[in-house]
């Protein structure tokens, strides 16, 4: 199946229900007293987290989504029906974003989340509410407001614990073949990985971390060169990246050049990223001798003012590779989990009462229709036998 991990869509909660002028009307209760009701909740739309889920490939050609609007008040007082809700399901994993404001709404990190994105319309107030000791007859009443509309950003975003970095060729795919099970495609030429996998790492069989290998980085990347940065958005919830340094390529480059072009990019994708713990992998020791492995090491290290941790591997040998996934579980596990930005659906911090007081308190702005006669009036004015 494609893998698809970006799509846009527009959602539209539900308005709320108006609410209605109605009297009671009996034999024998000549004028009895205003009996409309409250119009219902607009539903509102709700992204779901569903692991069943693996990628966003359906909001690709489904992109408009409604939540029901709510039904108007009745007479006798009855409120009208509350709208219901629209749930989208989505792969664990998914960021929403506003694309208006660009604001980040949440991530969807656990099976089953939910996560409000457009809120429904509040019910409109039937006349009934606006019965008052001066007021025996009110033709006052209040429409719903309109639900919230807008336009989604849906980015799946890998949860893997170790993201690589590097230059295209530098050997990434090949050490993630090395270590997990994974099988990404490895060539000798740049751009082969087009898009992300993971690889699951089992030190012990209790003992695993997850690892992502995505598509090369390039000078120039973060202003769209080669495939661009957006892949780097995957490596944001990544707790260790690897730099991964060829340390003879094949283009002739010079490393220590090379490892300051990726961290520039870095740089420029995000202070967050940048500031992720960091280790600098060297790859394809067996191309050079001892020697030679030392200068570069200290050449790159120098240029890129590097003091953190350093490892050589040959990943296509695998040589030194167990020891590299050794040490990565043993750091990572020690690492205090970091929370997930999340956020569970939105607290109900709204009370209908006070919503109801503050329609009320306003009410005396509202146009009463000092010539209304029910004979002419649109809206519902229920006769009873
Ligand atoms: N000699 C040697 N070659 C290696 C080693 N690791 C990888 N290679 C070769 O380097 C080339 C690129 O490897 P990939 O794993 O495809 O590199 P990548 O970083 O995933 O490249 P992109 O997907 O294009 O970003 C392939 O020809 C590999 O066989 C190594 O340890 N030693
Ligand atoms: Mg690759």
């Amino acid at each position: 199946m494609k893998f698809v991990d970006e799509a846009e869509i527009r959602v539209e909660a539900g308005d709320g229900g108006n609410g209605i002028v109605s009297f009671r009307r009996e034999k024998f209760v000549a004028k009895g007293g205003p009996n409309g009701g409250d119009g219902g909740d607009g539903g509102d739309v709700y992204l779901m987290a569903d692991t069943n889920l693996n990628t966003l490939v359906d909001y690709q050609f489904e992109k408009y989504h409604q939540a029901e609007r709510g039904q108007n008040g009745m007479s006798t007082n009855c409120t009208g029906k509350r709208g219901d809700d629209m749930i989208l399901r989505v792969p664990v994993g998914t960021r929403a974003v506003d694309i208006d404001t660009a604001e980040v709404i949440g991530d969807l990190t656990k099976n089953g989340q939910k996560l409000m994105i457009a809120k429904g319309g509040w019910h409109g107030l039937g006349n009934a509410r606006f019965t008052s000791s001066t007021n025996r007859a009110p033709r006052k009443k209040t429409n719903g407001t309109p639900g919230e509309v807008r336009n989604i950003r849906l980015e799946l975003l890998l949860l893997a614990d170790v993201g690589l970095l590097g230059l295209p060729n530098a050997g990434k795919s090949t050490l993630i073949r090395a270590v997990s099970s994974a099988k990404p495609k490895v060539a000798d030429y740049p751009f082969t990985t087009l898009v992300p996998n993971l690889g699951v790492v089992r030190v012990e069989s209790h003992r695993s971390f997850v690892i992502a290998d995505i598509p090369g980085l390039i000078e120039g990347a973060a202003e769209g060169a080669g495939l661009g940065i957006q892949f780097l958005k995957h490596l944001e919830r990544c707790r260790l990246l690897l730099h991964v340094v060829d340390v003879l390529p094949a283009d002739g480059s010079d490393p220590a050049e090379n490892a300051v072009t990726i961290l520039k990019e870095l740089d420029k994708y995000s202070d967050k990223l940048a500031n992720k713990p960091r280790w600098l992998v060297f790859n394809k020791l067996d191309l050079v001798l001892e020697d030679e492995l030392e200068e570069v090491i200290e050449r790159v290290t120098k240029a890129i003012n590097w003091e953190g941790p350093v490892h050589s591997i040959a990943a296509a040998s695998r040589t030194n590779t167990e020891r590299l996934a050794a040490d990565i579980l043993n750091y990572i596990e020690l690492l205090p989990v970091e929370k997930p930005r999340e956020q569970i659906e939105d607290a109900v911090n709204f009370k209908w009462d006070d919503y109801h007081q503050d329609v009320l308190a306003v009410a005396d702005d509202l146009d009463e229709d000092d010539d209304f006669d029910e004979d002419d009036y649109d809206v519902e004015v229920i006769y009873k036998r």
